[in-house]
């Protein structure tokens, strides 16, 4: 479970929930761009990596996202954000509750080879190979997939650990092929590697230990990331129809529970206010449109609870 840090320059944070937090990298902003969306506040000094939250009792703890599944995992961390790539590499799926998929640290864990191999066209074709990765679990699980091999450590490929920059590794001549992870995949093609395979996909997650110190805090945390991922994925669309066009409107807009009607002073005409997902306003806006609604607007949500 955990402890408090026992050092007399470190603040105390025994009556605290420990929270980790990615400390650089990909998903640093986006983790203090979601704090602060959920109200926490906090002074971070320069070089410190505790940070006590000034108006709720949590302390944030910044750590290598690698590291945070496996704190979490043994209770010396009661929640984290890190990406379910580290989860399953750790292989701490059993010890920590996913909590929220965050919808951010979205990437491939994928297999590449340098396209100038052209023997090579896919995973099958790089068995008994030199692969490099940062991924050497979820590598050797996959190798030994391809080779029908039940111990991934009795594979033939040989599986070697670099901490980063691995797309260097083929073109240094270390490596036959790589795993590692893919968004855009500029880096892959800048290193003239291409995909053969891929293993994962994965995300950024909330994630507790299975039996969180502070399990009320936890869960105030996890509706409060909800509200803001629930602000993020819909926005509010309000618009004038005739009553007679009304159920048709609804058919097309039906809102996450049901629209909200209010009569407006013009006879026979409502006003209408519905969330809609961002992500098909347009056509939404068209659809109403067509069906003879008026004056539709769309409002972005800043926040939002079930
Ligand atoms: N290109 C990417 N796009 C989206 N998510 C990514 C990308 N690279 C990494 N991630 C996610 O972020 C997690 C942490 O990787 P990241 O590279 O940020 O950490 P790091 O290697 O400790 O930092 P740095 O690369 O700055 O040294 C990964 O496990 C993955 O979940
Ligand atoms: O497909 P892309 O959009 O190019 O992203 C993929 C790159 O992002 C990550 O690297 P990062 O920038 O974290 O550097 P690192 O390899 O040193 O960790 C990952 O390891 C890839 O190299
Ligand atoms: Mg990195």
């Amino acid at each position: 479970m955990a402890n408090s840090f026992i050092n007399a320059s470190l603040p105390d944070t025994s009556d605290r929930m420990l929270f980790a937090v990615p400390k650089k990298g990909r998903l640093y902003d986006q983790c203090l761009g979601l704090l602060s969306s959920i109200g926490i506040e906090f002074n971070r000094k320069p070089r410190h990596d505790i940070a006590l939250v000034t108006n709720m009792p949590i302390a944030l703890v910044f750590l290598p996202a690698a590291d945070i599944a496996t704190y979490v995992a043994k209770g010396n961390i009661d929640i984290g954000i890190t990406g379910l790539d580290i989860i399953r590499e750790s292989q701490t799926e059993n010890d920590v509750a996913e909590l929220l998929r965050l919808g951010f640290g979205k990437c491939k864990l994928q297999v590449q080879a340098p396209l100038s191999h052209q023997g090579v066209a896919s995973a099958e074709d790089l068995v008994g190979k030199r692969i490099v990765t940062s991924f050497i679990n979820l590598t050797k699980q996959r190798f030994a997939e391809l080779e029908g091999v039940s111990d991934p450590e009795k594979i033939k490929t040989q599986v070697r650990f670099v901490s980063g920059s691995v797309e260097a590794a083929c073109g240094l001549g270390l490596a036959d092929g790589i795993v590692d992870l893919v968004e855009s995949g500029d880096t892959m093609r800048a290193a003239g590697l291409h995909a053969v395979g891929t293993i994962l996909e994965t995300e950024s997650v909330l994630i507790t230990n299975q039996h969180p110190r502070f399990p009320k805090l936890a869960a105030i945390i996890q509706k409060r990331v909800e509200g803001i991922l629930t602000a993020r994925q819909y926005v509010l669309c309000q618009y004038n129809i005739d009553r007679k066009s009304l159920e048709m409107a609804c058919r097309i807009a039906p809102g996450r529970q049901a629209p909200t009607v209010t009569p407006l002073e013009q006879n026979g005409w409502v006003a209408v206010s519905v969330m809609v997902e961002k992500k098909v306003v347009g056509d939404k806006m068209d659809a109403l449109s067509d069906i003879g609604a008026t004056d539709i607007l769309v409002l972005d949500i800043a926040n939002a609870r079930a």
